[in-house]
C-alpha cells in the first residue's frame, strides 16, 4: 500500500530576543503565510516583498501544547503496534523547538514521555529499546558508555548497527530511565563539544517483538536544520552535517519521483533509516519553525523543505521475519554488491595513476615555462638594484639639506655682535644658501619629472603611448607631493628660526626689539619667495601637463594599430623592457596607493609564491581540481603582489598589475582578466568583485540584488561597470561594498539595514554614497561595518546582535558606537570584529564559535561584548577573517591561525574541527594572508 508522509508544521511562540513576527498561521485551513513587509519596522530580507503561503496535514500555533500534538502522532505508536514500522522525524533550525517537542520538560512533557506512557498501557508484547546518537557519521550508543563509532552492517538491504545495545523493558518506568541515561550521556558529550546538540541526530527506537517479525518506531530528532546550507547543497565535501545533506537529496530525489539511485548508502542516517523515507514505514515529519522575522530565511527553507517531502510516498507491508535461506541469500547479495564496489575502486585507483603521468608532463611544462621568464626575471633584478640607487641618493640628499639648515640656523644664533645679531654678511648667506637648498629640492623634483617626460614625450612604443594616458595622475601626484615637501620644509626651517626669535625675547639684552622684527623681517621675505616658488612651480606643471597631453592626443591616434603590432611582435624585447623601466617608475613614486593592512612595500613582492589551503569548491583555491588542500599548496602563479579571497572565489594581482580570477563561475585555476589593465586593488565580496586602477577608478561586477554593486541598479551585472573616481581604497562583504578617496572620505553602499553602511536611512543603497567621515582605515564584516577616524577614534556600525560592535551593545547601532580601544587597524568578520594597536597586540570581541575569537572557550561568553586581548600574539602586522576562521602575520613574517578548522581551513593538515588559542602554520616569509569563507590563500616571498 501507498501512503504519502504526512507533514506536520509547529511554529513556537517568539522567544525573549527575537524581533517581530514575519508569519501567520490560519489554523483552519491548515496554512501559514509570511506577513507582508511593513517599511516602518525592521524587517529585513529582499524574500519579505512576497507573500509566502503553504499548506501542510496539519499546523499547530503556540497555543497547541505538546499533548496536544501528540494526540495527532499517536497513530505511529499504533501502526507499529500492529506490525508496521513507523518514523517521526523533527526537522527545523537550531531552537526552533524540535527538542521541546520531542522531549518536552517537567510541566509539559514532549512525544516521546507520552509515546512510552502509552506503550506499556496498551501492549503485552515484549518491547526493547535503543538510543543512539549520528555526530559527524559516527554513530554513538547513548545507552552503553564509551560505545563509539559503531559499524554498520547491511542484510538484506537493511543496515543494523553492529554491538548496539538494545534493551528489553517491562515498564514505563524502566523505559523512562534508559532515555534518561541516555541523554545524559548526550549532555556529557554536549560538554566535551561545542555545539554538539544542534549538530547530532538521535534516533530512539522502540521495538515490538510479533510472532514473526519485530516492528519499531523510530523517534529522530534532527541536527539543526541551518546545518543545511542550501548554497553548498551541491557539494557534500563543503557541506556540515553530511548526513543532513544526503537526508535533502533523498527527499528531492523521492519528491521528484524517482525510483533508483536514490543516495540511502551516502550517509549513516539516510543508510539506517531507508525504510522510514520511500520505504516500509508510516512516516511523519514535523517541522518547528520560529515565527521571527530575524530567522525569516531559516524558516522559509524550513517550510521548502517540508513541501518537497509532502511529496514522498512510502510503500507499506508487514515484514516477516527472514528465514536461514533467506539470510545467507541476503549475505551472498551484499558479497555480490562489495565486489561491485570493489571492481569500482580498481578502476579509480587505475585512473589516479595515469594522472600521476599527466602530472609528470605538467612538472616538465612548469619548467620549460621556467626557464622562458628568466629573461624577464634578470630584468626586474636590475631595476631593482637601480631603484635602491635612487633611493639612497634621495636620502643622502634629504638628509644634507637638513644638515645644512640646521647650520644655518646655528650661524643666526652666534651672539657675536650683540646689538648686530645678524650681519649684513650673515643675512645675505642665509637667503643665498637658503634659496640654494630650495633650488636644489627643485631641481631634485624635476629629475624625478624629467624621467616621464623624457619618456613619454619620445613614445617609441604603442606601450609608451598606452601608458602617457595612466601617467598623467601618476605626474600629478608626484608634484603633489614635492609641493608638500617644499612645505614641510618651510615649517621646518621657520619653527626653528621662531625659537631662536624666542629665545632672544626673553633675554632682551641679547637682542633689542628693532633687531628682533628685522630679523623677522628675513624670515617674511622668505616666505614670500617661498610662495613665488610655488606659484612657478605649478605653472611649469601646468604647462607639463598641456604638452603631455599633447602628445599623448597625438600617439593615440594610432593606438590601436601599435597595439596591434606589438601582439605580433612578442619577441620585442626592447619594448618589454621600457614596458617594465615604466612600470617600476610608477611603482616606485605612486604615493597614493594605499592598499590593505600594512602592505608590504614593492620590493618585498617582486619574487612571490602563493600557497593555498582548505575548502576546494568550486575551484576556489586555483588548484585545478575541486580537492580541498589540508595543508598550504603552492599555486603555479608567479610574482603576485596582492590576494584577495571572497566567499567562493579568489582573485590576485601580479606586479604587472594584471588581474587574475579562480573559483565560483571562474575557472579551476588562475585566468588572466585580459580586459584589465594597471589594476592595483581588486576586493572580493560573496558573489561580487571590485577593482581600482591606477587612475583610481573603480570597477565593479557580480550579484548585485542589494545594491552591493553601486552601479545605480539592484541586478546582477557580468559586465564590469565603473562606479567611481579618485579612489585609493576598496572593499567588499557580503552584501556591502565600501571605498575610500583621495580626501579620505569613507563611502559605502548596498544592504543598510542595519546601518552597517554608516548612512542614517535604514535602506539598501545602490550608489556609492559618501558618510562624511574622513577615515584611515575601513574594515566590512558579514553584517556590520568598522573603521578609524583620521583623529585615531575607532568607530563600529550595523548589527550588534553579538557583541562585534565591540561596546556592551548588542543590537542595531548608527555610528554611535565610540570605542576606547586605540587600535591602528581592524578587521570585521561574520559576526566578529578583531584589532591591532600600536605594539600589535591583538583584541577580539564578538559571537563565540568554534574558536573564532582566540580565546579558550571556556573563559568566555558566548557573545563577547568588548574587545578582550588575545594570548600568545604579539607584534602582529596584518589579519584576515574569514567566516569563522582567523589567519595574522607577526613582524617576522610568520602567520598564526585560530577558529574553525572543519575544511581544512587553517592548513594544519590535522582533524581538530577547530582551534581555540592562535596556533603557528609552518609557513615563511608570509607578506600577505587572505581568508574566504571555507579557504585561505597567503602571499610568500619565494
Ligand atoms: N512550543 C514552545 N513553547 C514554548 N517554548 C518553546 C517551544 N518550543 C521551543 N521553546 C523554547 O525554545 C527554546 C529552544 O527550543 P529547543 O531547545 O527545543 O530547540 P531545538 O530546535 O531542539 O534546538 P537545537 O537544535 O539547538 O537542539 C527552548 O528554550 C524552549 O524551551
Amino acid at each position: 500500500m501507498n501512503e504519502a508522509i504526512k507533514i506536520f508544521v509547529r511554529m513556537r511562540p517568539p522567544l525573549q530576543n527575537e524581533d517581530e513576527e514575519a508569519w501567520k498561521i490560519q489554523k483552519e485551513s491548515n496554512t501559514i503565510i509570511s506577513l507582508p513587509r511593513d517599511p516602518q519596522t525592521t524587517r529585513r530580507y529582499a524574500d519579505a516583498f512576497y507573500n509566502y503561503q503553504f499548506t501542510f496535514d496539519k499546523i499547530f500555533s503556540n497555543e497547541d501544547k505538546n499533548e496536544d500534538i501528540y494526540k495527532h502522532c499517536k497513530q505511529l505508536l499504533n501502526y507499529t503496534l500492529q506490525g508496521f514500522n513507523s518514523s517521526l522525524f523533527l526537522y527545523g533550525q537550531t531552537t526552533s523547538g524540535k527538542t521541546y517537542t520531542m522531549l518536552g520538560d517537567q510541566e509539559n512533557p514532549g512525544l516521546l514521555p507520552y509515546t512510552l506512557l502509552d506503550l506499556f498501557k496498551e501492549c503485552q508484547l515484549p518491547i526493547a529499546i535503543s538510543y543512539i546518537e549520528i555526530y559527524n557519521e559516527q554513530i554513538n550508543d547513548l545507552l552503553q558508555q564509551g560505545a563509539t563509532n559503531l559499524k554498520m552492517q547491511d542484510i538484506n538491504g537493511q543496515a543494523f548497527v553492529n554491538q548496539l545495545r538494545i534493551q528489553q523493558v517491562e515498564n514505563f518506568d524502566d523505559a523512562l530511565s534508559l532515555l534518561c541515561d541516555g541523554e545524559e550521556q548526550r549532555m556529557y558529550r554536549e560538554r566535551q563539544i561545542h555545539e554538539h546538540s544542534s549538530r547530532s541526530h538521535t534516533i530512539f527506537q522502540i521495538l515490538v517483538q510479533h510472532e514473526s517479525h519485530t516492528s519499531t518506531l523510530s523517534l529522530i530528532d534532527l541536527a539543526g536544520s541551518e546545518r543545511l546550507n542550501e548554497e553548498d547543497a551541491s557539494d557534500e565535501t563543503a557541506y556540515i552535517n553530511k548526513s543532513l545533506f544526503v537526508l535533502s537529496n533523498v527527499i528531492n530525489k523521492l519528491a521528484e519521483g524517482k525510483k533508483s539511485h536514490i543516495p540511502y548508502r551516502d550517509s549513516k542516517l539516510t543508510r539506517y533509516l531507508q525504510n522510514s523515507l520511500g520505504g516500509n514505514s508510516y512516516t511523519t515529519i514535523i517541522c518547528t519553525l520560529s515565527p521571527a522575522s530575524m530567522n525569516f530565511y531559516q524558516t522559509l527553507s524550513t517550510l521548502r523543505f517540508a513541501q518537497r517531502a509532502k511529496k514522498v510516498e512510502n510503500k507499506i507491508y508487514k515484514q516477516e521475519s527472514l528465514s536461514k535461506s533467506g539470510l545467507i541469500e541476503a549475505l551472498q547479495k551484499e558479497l555480490n554488491d562489495i565486489k561491485i564496489e570493489r571492481d569500482q575502486l580498481k578502476i579509480q585507483l587505475q585512473q589516479q595513476q595515469s594522472n600521476n603521468n599527466f602530472d609528470q608532463i605538467i612538472d616538465v611544462f612548469i619548467q620549460y615555462i621556467a626557464l622562458q621568464v628568466h629573461d624577464k626575471q634578470k630584468f626586474i633584478e636590475d631595476t631593482n638594484i637601480l631603484k635602491d640607487v635612487y633611493n639612497q641618493q634621495h636620502k643622502q640628499l634629504i638628509q644634507s639639506l637638513y644638515n645644512q639648515i640646521m647650520q644655518i640656523c646655528q650661524d643666526c644664533n652666534l651672539p657675536k655682535g650683540l646689538n648686530n645679531p645678524m650681519s649684513n654678511q650673515t643675512q645675505k648667506v642665509f637667503v643665498q644658501q637658503f634659496k640654494e637648498l630650495i633650488n636644489k629640492q627643485l631641481q631634485e623634483e624635476s629629475i624625478f619629472n624629467n624621467v616621464y617626460v623624457q619618456s613619454i614625450l619620445n613614445p617609441q612604443s604603442d606601450f609608451q603611448s598606452y601608458q602617457t594616458q595612466q601617467l598623467m595622475p601618476i605626474l600629478e601626484s608626484a608634484f603633489q607631493e614635492a609641493m608638500n615637501a617644499l612645505q614641510n620644509k618651510l615649517n621646518e626651517i621657520t619653527s626653528v628660526v621662531q625659537n631662536i626669535g624666542e629665545l632672544s625675547y626673553q633675554n632682551q639684552k641679547i637682542f633689542d626689539d628693532k633687531s628682533l622684527k628685522k630679523y623677522f623681517e628675513i624670515v617674511n621675505n622668505e616666505y614670500n619667495w617661498m610662495k613665488q616658488c610655488k606659484l612657478q612651480l605649478n605653472e611649469q606643471f601646468n604647462k607639463k601637463t598641456q604638452v603631455l597631453q599633447q602628445a599623448f592626443n597625438n600617439v593615440s591616434k594610432n593606438l590601436n594599430d601599435s597595439r596591434l603590432n606589438s601582439q605580433n611582435n612578442n619577441n620585442n624585447k626592447q619594448q618589454q623592457q621600457q614596458q617594465q623601466q615604466l612600470q617600476n617608475i610608477t611603482n616606485i613614486i605612486n604615493p597614493n596607493i594605499r592598499q590593505s593592512t600594512n602592505t608590504p612595500k614593492f620590493t618585498e613582492r617582486d619574487k612571490t609564491a602563493l600557497f593555498v589551503w582548505g575548502s576546494g569548491k568550486d575551484g576556489r583555491l586555483g588548484t585545478g581540481s575541486l580537492a580541498s588542500q589540508p595543508i598550504p599548496y603552492k599555486v603555479q602563479i608567479q610574482n603576485l603582489q596582492y590576494i584577495s579571497c571572497g566567499y567562493y572565489h579568489s582573485a590576485a594581482i601580479n606586479i604587472e598589475q594584471q588581474l587574475f580570477i579562480w573559483g565560483k563561475n571562474y575557472d579551476l585555476t588562475p585566468q588572466k582578466q585580459p580586459q584589465f589593465n594597471n589594476i592595483i586593488q581588486v576586493a572580493c565580496g560573496c558573489q561580487h568583485t571590485l577593482i581600482l586602477d591606477s587612475l583610481g577608478q573603480v570597477f565593479s561586477w557580480g550579484i548585485g540584488d542589494e545594491g552591493q554593486l553601486g552601479n545605480e541598479s539592484y541586478f546582477n551585472s557580468d559586465e564590469p561597470v565603473k562606479i567611481l573616481d579618485n579612489i585609493i581604497y576598496i572593499e567588499a562583504s557580503r552584501s556591502h561594498s565600501a571605498a575610500i578617496n583621495k580626501d579620505n572620505l569613507f563611502y559605502s553602499w548596498g544592504s543598510n539595514i542595519d546601518y552597517r553602511l554608516g548612512l542614517e536611512e535604514k535602506k539598501n543603497y545602490n550608489i556609492p554614497t559618501s558618510t562624511g567621515i574622513q577615515v584611515n582605515k575601513i574594515s566590512l564584516g558579514t553584517n556590520h561595518s568598522a573603521f578609524i577616524r583620521q583623529d585615531g577614534i575607532v568607530f563600529t556600525t550595523g548589527n550588534g546582535q553579538q557583541g562585534q560592535l565591540g561596546n556592551k551593545i548588542n543590537s542595531e547601532c548608527y555610528l554611535n558606537l565610540q570605542l576606547d580601544i586605540k587600535a591602528v587597524d581592524l578587521v570585521c568578520g561574520e559576526d566578529i570584529t578583531l584589532f591591532i594597536n600600536n605594539n600589535g597586540d591583538v583584541f577580539s570581541c564578538g559571537k563565540k564559535s568554534n574558536g573564532n575569537l582566540g580565546h579558550l572557550m571556556s573563559t568566555i561568553p558566548a557573545f563577547l561584548q568588548q574587545p578582550k586581548q588575545i594570548e600568545g600574539l604579539q607584534k602582529i602586522k596584518q589579519i584576515s577573517v574569514g567566516k569563522r576562521h582567523c589567519l595574522a602575520i607577526s613582524s617576522n613574517k610568520q602567520v598564526w591561525g585560530w577558529g574553525f578548522n572543519f575544511f581544512d581551513q587553517l592548513g594544519l593538515g590535522d582533524k581538530n574541527r577547530f582551534i581555540e588559542q592562535p596556533i603557528k602554520l609552518d609557513l615563511q616569509d608570509v607578506i600577505q594572508v587572505s581568508c574566504g569563507e571555507y579557504h585561505s590563500l597567503a602571499l610568500c616571498q619565494n
